[in-house]
């Protein structure tokens, strides 16, 4: 009994439906079928040779915590969440740049959580400088969590050799950033399931105006900062007609602040 339909392709290893066919197995069990191009068609494999299959069982419960790794194998990229906390007005920062701290320390466990869930953080060049985030995973007290996210930088302007980022437990990973789709894949291939975008405007709008951000998560302050520091940039969206329509998936409340779920609305045949 397995969850997932054994493959059929030579990865690290070579096809599970041929290694339960050599090991005499009379019968399979599998929860959730193979979405992949190349691994798909195990179950029809054990079938041919002469093995008892039945595929589907609990698809729906087991695809939950299978999440991230079908949305990869599907889609050969990672599942994207984009992050940003604003003000009411949706200013990341105040005029000056200064932006620690918009929201609550409830909101920031939050993210901090959810940081740990994620495979990989990605920041572009402009917040490490600006920012000179840790991209850590922490507990309120500090602590780190077991589970880091891998931190994954984008841009051209080089990091400084003592930026916080350089001392993650995990080596930081670099692109340039100038196509995305690419380096998503290499990730993919690196074996990265899911990656958390912090920021800044620039990054999370270019993963957003590429159509690459699977999931919103907007932590809003009760605090109006107005200025020029909009938490995205331009999404090249001319006229009303070209907005990006989202669903909210959650809205939940987190000390004083809002955390705000957002999905993007299915469009025909999607
Ligand atoms: N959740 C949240 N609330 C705020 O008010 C913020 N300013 C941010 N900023 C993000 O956190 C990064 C700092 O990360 P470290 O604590 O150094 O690991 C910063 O770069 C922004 O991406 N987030």
């Amino acid at each position: 009994m397995v969850t997932l339909e054994p493959c059929n392709h030579v990865g690290r290893t070579g096809p599970c439906a041929v290694a339960l066919i050599d090991a005499g197995i009379g019968r399979v069990v599998y929860a959730v079928a193979d979405p992949g191009d190349h691994s798909a068609g195990g179950g029809d494999r054990l079938r041919a040779a002469g093995v008892e299959v039945t595929g589907g069982v609990l698809a729906d419960e087991v695809s939950v915590f299978l999440d991230d790794w079908l949305f990869a194998a599907g889609h050969r990229r990672p599942r994207i969440i984009v992050k940003w906390a604003s003000s009411l007005d949706g200013r990341a920062a105040a005029a000056d740049g200064t932006s620690q701290w918009i929201t609550g320390p409830e909101a920031r466990a939050d993210v901090h959580r959810r940081r740990s869930a994620a495979e990989a953080i990605a920041v572009g060049t402009g917040t490490v400088l600006a920012d000179d985030p840790a991209l850590t995973a922490r507990a309120p007290g500090g602590q780190f969590f077991d589970a880091q996210p891998v931190p994954v930088v984008f841009g051209r302007r080089p990091v400084p050799s003592d930026a916080a980022v350089t001392r993650h437990p995990h080596a930081p990973m670099f692109f340039e950033g100038v196509d995305l789709a690419a380096d998503l894949a290499e990730l993919a291939h690196r074996g990265i399931r899911s990656l958390f975008v912090e920021g800044g405007p620039t990054l999370a709008s270019a993963f957003i105006a590429a159509g690459l951000a699977d999931e919103l998560l907007v932590y809003v302050a009760p605090v109006l900062l107005g200025g020029p520091r909009l938490a995205l940039g331009d999404l090249g969206i001319e006229s009303i007609d070209a907005a990006l329509r989202y669903d909210f998936a959650v809205i939940e409340r987190l000390g004083d602040d809002l955390l705000l779920v957002a999905h993007p609305k299915p469009t025909e045949g999607n």
